[in-house]
């Protein structure tokens, strides 16, 4: 693997470090050669070197890339983890015996659960709160705890749940034998900050910790990480960017990992300033945000671009995506599945979706779904869905693992033969019985409740389903509908493609947060709904949150290779543009 030499130094270091690195410059190149480095010294020990990423997909990108590395045996040295998965496998699985309600064991507690939704509908319903919607379940899995054992977060501070709600909540779901994602944070710091012996046993067993976007850990992950590293000879390696912080409201704060990095008297000199991705007008535009030192340089291939970025104020995002953004890529020859319209809140992404979908343009929802993701019939719906809307012969072999996945949730049987020549056979058929469906013309509820019918009986002919089985697909699209009501959604004027989006064809063109792009890449952006009031946010006040709001913005920036485009909406007078994009005050295009 080719590296620069500010990476090169990176790798090498072997003392503590914080490394800065700014958008596109490689920290993943970097982790992983920091990773194979380590393991030449670990492998006749009985350490390890703990890799901890922020999101299961990064995990899955730096194992992939690791494997190519490895000898045998490599695996008992290293892992490659979330924080949250870090805590349950090294300190609260083998202790839990020690925490009351949880002697027995536990389970994990996850937002796709049906148990989350039982416990929390259950426990809403002793505070008087029926018909749940996404944002309500959304709020309890954005719950948190302090370092004094407190409910906060977004949810309480400025959402719906009181600390009364999250105590009762989290009661309930330990008196079920469950654990959520916050509570094995708060409980991994208690064992290890009231049991010495279990903290010398963790800090033990680790030569190396890097962690990956440091710049987002949390308070008590910051805690956790610092007991280990009082405790024993851990070095670490702390990768990440302040300017790139965007999660305060889960409890991140930058100024957490420079103290950390202090405690640990981390060197701080080494800083990676090459950006891989972006064009030079794009870096350019960064660099007007937030001036870096050292000045990021473009150093990729996007470099012999030189499309300016370009903003545009219009009577909506539609229309400006529709008259701007759309010839652009097509006068560049940019497919649109390379490109993003990324948003700074998620509601308006849905009526645009809708309106580009109108436009002809297939589209990759903002992910939100106005259903629960565990209905049964929803992900195989979504996928046959997905394949109505653009038929590639690739989307076979999704359809296929979800017809796997389906099959096994509904009836506890994992039938392989679904990979076979028949399981194909039966794909086939379930496609022509949804292409059949789809021809007459119905809605996404009739197409779904007579395709729940369809499938289930092809199902059974196959063999997957037993005839008592044959009804679940039908109770299932029951649930999605109350779900759907729930949230409001039309369903009279819902369209089979509106639940193809979720399908996630790679033609699409993408629609998300500016939150959810982080760590993502694309050849075009355009950043709409960039008004005052939408970004930086009614409810940024304090010097901290507009800092934290114009770290978003940045964030969207560097996320361009190519192709940039801002735009505002002037159908609301009150807000004019972004103060992030005039001059003095941010990029200076208006
Ligand atoms: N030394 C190098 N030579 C050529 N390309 C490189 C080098 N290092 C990294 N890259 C490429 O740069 C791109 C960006 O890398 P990566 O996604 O790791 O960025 P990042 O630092 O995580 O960015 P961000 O912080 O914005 O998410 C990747 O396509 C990667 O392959």
């Amino acid at each position: 693997m080719k590296l620069t030499s500010e990476q090169q130094a990176a790798v090498r270091c072997d003392e503590n470090l914080m490394l800065t690195a700014c958008p596109g410059s490689g920290k993943t190149r970097v982790i992983i050669s920091k990773l194979v480095r380590i393991l030449d010294t670990v492998r006749d020990t009985a350490h390890s070197v703990a890799c901890i990423t922020y999101t299961n997909a990064a995990v899955h990108e730096i194992e992939g890339r690791v494997r190519f590395h490895m000898q045998p045996g490599d695996d008992r040295h290293y892992d490659i983890c979330t924080i949250h998965s870090f805590c349950l496998n090294h300190i609260f699985r083998p202790f839990c015996y020690l925490i009351a309600g949880y002697k027995k064991g536990f389970k994990v507690l996850t937002p796709e659960s049906e148990e989350f939704e039982k416990i929390v509908t259950a426990v809403s319903a002793k505070f008087n709160k029926f018909n749940l919607t996404y944002r309500d379940f959304e709020e309890f899995t954005q719950l948190r705890i302090d370092l004094d054992g407190e409910p906060t977060g977004a949810a309480i501070e400025r959402g719906s749940l009181t600390p009364e709600i999250a105590k009762a909540y989290w009661a309930r779901a330990r008196a079920d034998g469950f654990i959520d994602f916050a509570n094995i944070i708060y409980y991994s710091l208690l064992l290890i900050r009231k049991r010495p012996e279990i903290l010398s046993y963790v800090a033990a067993k680790f030569s190396w910790i890097l962690v990956d976007e440091f710049q987002d850990t949390t308070d008590l992950q910051v805690e956790i990480l610092a007991l280990i590293a009082g405790a024993g000879d851990a070095r670490f390696l702390l990768v990440g960017d302040p300017l790139q912080s965007i999660y305060r409201f889960a409890g991140a704060r930058p100024d957490l990992a420079v103290d950390f990095a202090k405690r640990i008297g981390a060197r701080t000199d080494i800083v990676l300033s090459g950006n891989f991705r972006s064009s030079n007008p794009i870096v350019a535009q960064a660099e007007k945000m937030f001036a870096r030192t050292p000045a990021m340089k473009a150093l990729g291939e996007a470099n012999k671009f030189t499309e300016t970025p370009h903003y545009r104020d219009g009577s909506s995002s539609f229309v400006i995506i529709r008259d701007y953004f759309l010839p652009a890529l097509a006068a560049s020859g940019i497919p649109v599945g390379e490109a993003v319209i990324l948003a700074p809140t998620w509601f308006t992404l849905f009526p645009l979706g809708r309106l580009l979908r109108e436009y002809g343009v297939s589209i990759v929802g903002p992910g939100a779904r106005p259903y629960r993701r565990n209905r049964q019939f929803a992900p195989l719906a979504e996928q046959i869905c997905g394949y109505l809307m653009e038929p590639r012969p690739e989307s076979i072999v999704a359809i296929e693992r979800t017809l796997f996945n389906t099959v096994l949730d509904v009836t506890g049987r994992a039938h392989f033969d679904i990979f076979s020549y028949e399981g194909r056979a039966v794909v086939f058929r379930l496609l022509a019985q949804a292409q059949a469906l789809n021809d007459s013309f119905m809605g996404a509820i009739e197409w779904l409740e007579s395709s729940a019918a369809a499938f289930s009986k092809v199902l059974v002919d196959a063999g997957y389903f037993s005839t008592a089985e044959q009804g679940i697909f039908a109770m299932s699209v029951e649930e999605m509908k109350t779900d759907m009501r729930n949230n409001r959604v039309d369903l009279a004027n819902l369209a089979i493609d509106d639940l193809g989006i979720y399908a996630n064809p790679d033609a699409a063109l993408k629609l998300s947060t500016l939150h959810n792009a982080k760590g993502r890449e694309f050849t075009a952006v355009a950043m709409i709904d960039l008004n005052e009031g939408r970004i930086p946010s009614y409810y940024s006040r304090t010097t901290e949150d507009l800092e934290e709001q114009k770290r978003l913005f940045y964030v969207g920036i560097t996320r361009a290779k190519r192709i940039l485009f801002y735009a505002t909406d002037n159908s609301d007078r009150r807000n004019g543009p972004s103060r992030f994009l005039l001059k003095g005050t941010g990029v200076g295009v208006c």
